[in-house]
């Protein structure tokens, strides 16, 4: 067993894919462009970043689905390339959404299904598959049918399908993908027993409080490439020296948040819709006081409440992503 549960030495992986009808470019996109990491036997580790970042190849890469167009990587050991079977041997795969089950057998009848497929020995079923419904907080539902599921039970279900095994590391991709806050709480409190038992988990989310509260490290990921890595305490400094304003809004335009953007002291700017409302973000530098300048942008633009505070992790990762948004084309085009 090696060292690392997960490591990976400039990991890369591009697609070559065709775009427009008339003139048809070749183009080649780099999905993973040259990652390392080195996660430890039992950590808890996220893999954050925006669509289209890199997260889900990058696991790919890692559990044998996809192999590499440059780079290496290994599982307890195990290179991904050269020796899958160790591989997949040690590694479960569970990704969000509601693909891999069948919903008109029962919970129980599923897990057998699967237990058979990986291969667990007869005699060992019963008893995994009951410690696995006690995991996932599942027991007493164990004979229901799987149509009768809530989104959050049948994302814990497939959590327990992926762990049959007794895999040494798992990858989550997603895991809490359209789950309801009350269910992606109960979520986030199986994957943190999962890792108490020893697993290794890899963690792709989209929500920085899900990695904040779960992941011991995170690893933000943009453009192909790593932007960061660290502690959630350590990543929170990507923010230090910074002070956000919040606005709600009804109408933001593209244009008043170019010019907001453009004022000076500002050094992010966000969007997020809730319904009907816009929040808007306004990373400055601490000493400057941009609500005036901000509020003068928005005339005429109906506004709710409006909040100075100190930057969290969500506001790093945003000032992360953003960098990462700024320099070096990924995407290379040649004609067909
Ligand atoms: N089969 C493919 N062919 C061509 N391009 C692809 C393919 N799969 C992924 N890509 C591109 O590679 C990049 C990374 O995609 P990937 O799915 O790994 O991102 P992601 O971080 O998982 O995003 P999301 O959060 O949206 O799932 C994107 O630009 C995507 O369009």
């Amino acid at each position: 067993m090696g060292e690392h549960a997960i490591e990976a030495v400039g990991l890369h992986r591009s697609y070559r894919s065709r775009t427009g009808w008339l003139r048809p470019q070749r183009r080649e996109v780099h999905a993973v462009a040259g990652v390392d990491l080195a996660v430890r036997h039992g950590e808890l580790f996220g893999l954050l970043g925006p669509n289209g970042a890199g997260k889900t190849t990058t696991i790919k890469l890692l559990n044998t689905l996809l192999i590499p167009t440059g780079g290496e990587a290994r599982i307890c050991g195990f290179d991904v390339v050269r020796q899958t079977r160790e591989v997949r041997r040690r590694i479960g795969y569970v990704f969000g959404g509601d693909r891999g089950l069948y919903d008109r057998l029962s919970a129980r009848d599923n897990l057998r299904y699967f237990a058979e497929l990986y291969g667990v020995p007869g005699r060992e079923q019963k008893r995994r598959i009951a410690e696995l419904f006690a995991l996932v907080r599942l027991t007493g539902r164990e004979d229901d049918r799987v149509e009768s599921y809530s989104r959050g039970m049948r994302q814990r279900l497939h959590i327990a399908r992926g762990l049959l095994h007794r895999p040494r590391v798992l990858f989550l991709d997603e895991p809490s993908i359209g789950v309801d806050p009350v269910a992606a709480r109960e979520l986030r409190q199986t994957v943190a027993e999962l890792a108490a038992t020893g697993t290794t988990v890899l963690l792709t989310t989209h929500y920085m409080a899900e990695a904040d509260e779960l992941c011991g490290r995170i690893a933000v990921i943009a453009g192909g490439r790593l932007q960061a890595l660290g502690t959630p305490a350590e990543l929170r400094h990507h923010a230090d020296g910074r002070r956000v304003l919040e606005v709600q809004a009804y109408g933001v335009t593209d244009g008043q948040l170019a010019a907001i953007r453009a004022r000076p002291g500002v050094r992010e700017v966000s969007l997020a819709v809730h319904g009907a409302a816009q929040l808007l973000g306004v990373q400055s530098d601490a000493g400057v006081d941009v609500q005036a300048d901000v509020l003068r942008e928005l005339s005429g633009v109906r506004l709710g409440r409006v909040t100075a505070r100190q930057p969290t992790l969500e506001d790093a990762y945003v000032a992360i992503v953003n960098r990462a948004a700024e320099p070096t084309p990924l995407v290379g085009g040649v004609p067909a």
